[in-house]
């Protein structure tokens, strides 16, 4: 990392040198080869989709269903990633202040992630831990792509807000108070029709395209200059086809950009 870049300036920056708004989602799952197949299958998924990738964002649920093997093998991803391709880790921790400290030290400082996903929940104070490490990002869900971000994240409340507005008024206090973490949210492509206009200007991580059959329309509709990136795991995985990784990971970077142009 440059010293003193923000986190969300490197990520422009390698949208820029790209011209793509790709996350290639890293969620490995074992097949016949088993759990030992999982290393070359990572080594593939990177060396192949990199050049196109603005991200990547490696979901620690897959590695931490593969035991203490699949973390160790995070690690190793860690260890052999590009330095030019930001790592978003999808963790969405929650916890009170004096746990969180923990996770933002093990991520931040020793995993080296770049940007980590949070679990908004338990308010303010519960991702201040995070706020403070110059170069790093965090996403907090404000929407999520399964249904039931309808139970909770697009309830109206009586003021007319939804509680998704609630979770972007922490990013607004967090830059209103000067933090080195810059502050995006989680929004579902599958969701995001309506979401888009109230949040205009913050950077979004958009998981739902492909596998969940998120439809880029809205966000070109919505004519985004954010430093948006839009991920695609399975469809860049596993999608049962007979074009490569990096086939696969040109393709859906097309059709982003065409929705961003
Ligand atoms: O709202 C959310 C938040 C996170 N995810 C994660 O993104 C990927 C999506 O995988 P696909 O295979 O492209 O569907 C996965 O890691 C989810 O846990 C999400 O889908 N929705």
């Amino acid at each position: 990392m440059l010293r003193g870049m923000r986190y969300t300036e490197r990520l422009q920056g390698r949208i820029e040198a790209t011209g793509s708004r790709l996350c290639v989602g890293i969620d490995p799952r074992p097949g016949d080869g088993g759990i030992e197949a999982v290393p070359d299958f990572l080594r593939r998924l990177v060396d192949e989709t990199w050049e196109k990738a603005a991200a990547f964002k490696p979901n620690i649920a897959y590695f931490e269903a593969m035991g203490l093997r699949g973390i160790e093998m995070l690690g190793e991803l860690m260890t052999a990633m590009p330095k030019e391709v930001p790592v978003i880790l999808d963790a969405k921790r929650s916890d009170i202040g004096e746990t969180q400290q923990y996770y933002a030290q093990g991520y931040f400082d020793h995993w080296g992630v770049d940007a980590v996903t949070l679990n908004p929940f338990l308010g303010y104070d519960s991702i201040e831990p995070f706020l403070g490490w110059e170069g790093k990002g965090v996403y907090l869900l404000a929407v999520t792509s399964n249904p039931g971000s309808a139970d909770f994240q697009r309830q109206e409340l009586a003021d007319g807000r939804s509680v998704f507005e609630l979770v972007a008024a922490l990013g607004e206090r967090s830059r209103s108070e000067g933090r080195a973490t810059d502050v995006g949210y989680v929004v579902g492509l599958t969701q995001a029709a309506d979401v888009l206009a109230k949040i205009p200007e913050a950077p979004l991580l958009v998981p739902g395209l492909g596998a969940q059959g998120g439809d880029l329309a809205s966000l070109a509709a919505a004519k985004r200059m954010a430093p948006d990136v839009i991920n695609v795991s399975r469809g860049i995985s596993y999608a049962g086809d007979a074009r490569s990784f990096a086939q696969r990971a040109q393709d859906w970077a097309d059709k982003i950009a065409e929705a961003y142009a």
